[in-house]
């Protein structure tokens, strides 16, 4: 058989019917499962570099606060934002509370659609 989509795999200690239909809202909402089901990436894109680190900044605060960090990747005009639980190891309810927060927070730095964001480079 060709290979399916990967499914979630929720860390110990969670509730996995409630986790479950999050997890599916979350890709409907354009994150990405992880291949080991543990953890969800979503690339976000802003018209220009400052929006792009605002962005990041706005996800630090809420990261310090909550103590729950993702690992970014900081692009021209975009950000990559990968989310997953070390311990106990697996997705936790952290890391879809912090996914809709940074899907919240995209809409308010003016978050563009992919074709949209700022480029740089011989493909520009
Ligand atoms: C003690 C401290 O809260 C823990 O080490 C936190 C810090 N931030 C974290 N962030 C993430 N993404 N996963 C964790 O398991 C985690 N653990």
């Amino acid at each position: 058989m060709a290979s399916s989509a990967p499914a979630a795999r929720f860390a110990e200690g969670e509730d996995p019917q409630q986790l479950g239909p999050d997890t599916e809202m979350l890709q409907h909402q354009g994150w990405a499962l992880d291949a080991d089901g543990m953890g969800v990436t979503k690339t976000f894109h802003f018209k220009s570099y400052f929006k792009a680190v605002s962005f990041v900044n706005l996800i630090a605060s809420e990261s310090s606060s909550k103590k729950h960090h993702p690992t970014m990747t900081v692009r021209i005009g975009s950000v990559d934002v990968h989310w997953t639980t070390h311990r106990p190891r697996g997705l936790t309810h952290k890391d879809i509370t912090m996914a809709r927060h940074c899907d919240h927070g995209a809409s308010l730095m003016g978050a563009v659609d992919s074709g949209q964001g700022l480029k740089c480079g011989p493909s520009a």
